[in-house]
């Protein structure tokens, strides 16, 4: 799998949002994006997935597998999105639809995506929800996401995200409303997930603990721009950037 940024820009209204973003993810590696509020780590995720908000302008290149996804046509990239690269967000509430149950906001996907029929979509959801770890994931199937706790949500967001066997997720700041042992759970299974999966996750966090937890690689966004790329211990023992010095200096 090859996924690569290179210089991505974002004008909404005449402000420059992003002023030439270089990333790149390998298969298995989680790679964190740092760095402040406003500094455009959720604008790339969302330019990636060509879900900006109206009015915004891209342009650069986001290749996976060699194919350039900002110059795809809707339709396309309506199948890539889900089908190659899926994203979840801080608040699961965001990817789930509360009224409808477990099980179906898992089959549809599937079924919609990957064409399989009930037996099976049922049958694969059941695997989905036993890999994030859900108790009694058959059970489960039939439950509403209010019937669960914050973390369990999440997780569930994660096996929605992962339906359709994409080869990338995108997390945009996933433990960030949750408790810090919940958290520590939430990591430990994206870590896993690229382990076993062999996914690679572009993980957007402002937190530099979650990034030094499970982060392979790191980069530092300031004002629309990457300062500082390198590996975690490179990037969080000896930074190079004064920026990213300051973001460490201020933790607590
Ligand atoms: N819909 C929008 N229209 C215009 N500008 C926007 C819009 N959404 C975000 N921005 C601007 O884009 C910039 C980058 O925002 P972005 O949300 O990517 O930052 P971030 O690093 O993810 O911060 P946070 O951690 O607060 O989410 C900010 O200056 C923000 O004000």
């Amino acid at each position: 799998m090859t996924f690569t940024i290179t210089d991505l820009r974002v004008t909404i209204r005449g402000n420059e949002i992003l002023r030439g973003v270089d990333l790149g993810l390998r298969k298995g590696q989680v790679h964190g994006i740092a760095g402040e509020s406003g500094s455009g780590k959720t604008m790339t995720g969302l330019a990636v997935l060509g879900l900006l908000p109206s009015g915004a302008v891209a342009s650069g290149r986001v290749e996976l597998e060699g194919r350039d996804l900002l110059g795809l046509p809707d339709k396309e990239l309506n199948r890539v999105r889900g089908n190659e690269i899926a994203m979840v967000f801080q608040d699961p509430a965001t990817s789930l639809h509360p009224m409808l149950s477990v099980g179906r906001q898992l089959t549809e996907h599937m079924r919609g995506h990957l064409g399989l029929g009930r037996a099976e979509a049922r049958e694969r959801a059941v695997e989905l929800l036993a890999k994030v770890r859900i108790p009694g994931p058959a059970e489960a199937l039939t439950r509403y996401p209010h019937q669960f706790s914050g973390g369990m949500r999440q997780r569930i967001a994660i096996a929605v995200a992962l339906a359709c066997d994409p080869q990338v997720l995108i997390a945009d700041e996933p433990t960030t409303a949750l408790d810090v042992t919940v958290q520590a759970g939430i990591l430990r299974l994206l870590r896993g997930l690229c382990d076993d999966l062999g996914l690679g996750v572009l993980l957007i966090t402002h937190d530099l603990g979650v990034m030094s937890a499970i982060a392979d690689q790191v980069s530092v966004m300031r004002s629309g721009l990457v300062v500082e790329s390198g590996s975690r211990d490179t990037v969080l023992r000896e930074p190079a950037h004064p920026y990213t010095r300051s973001l460490l200096e201020a933790l607590p």
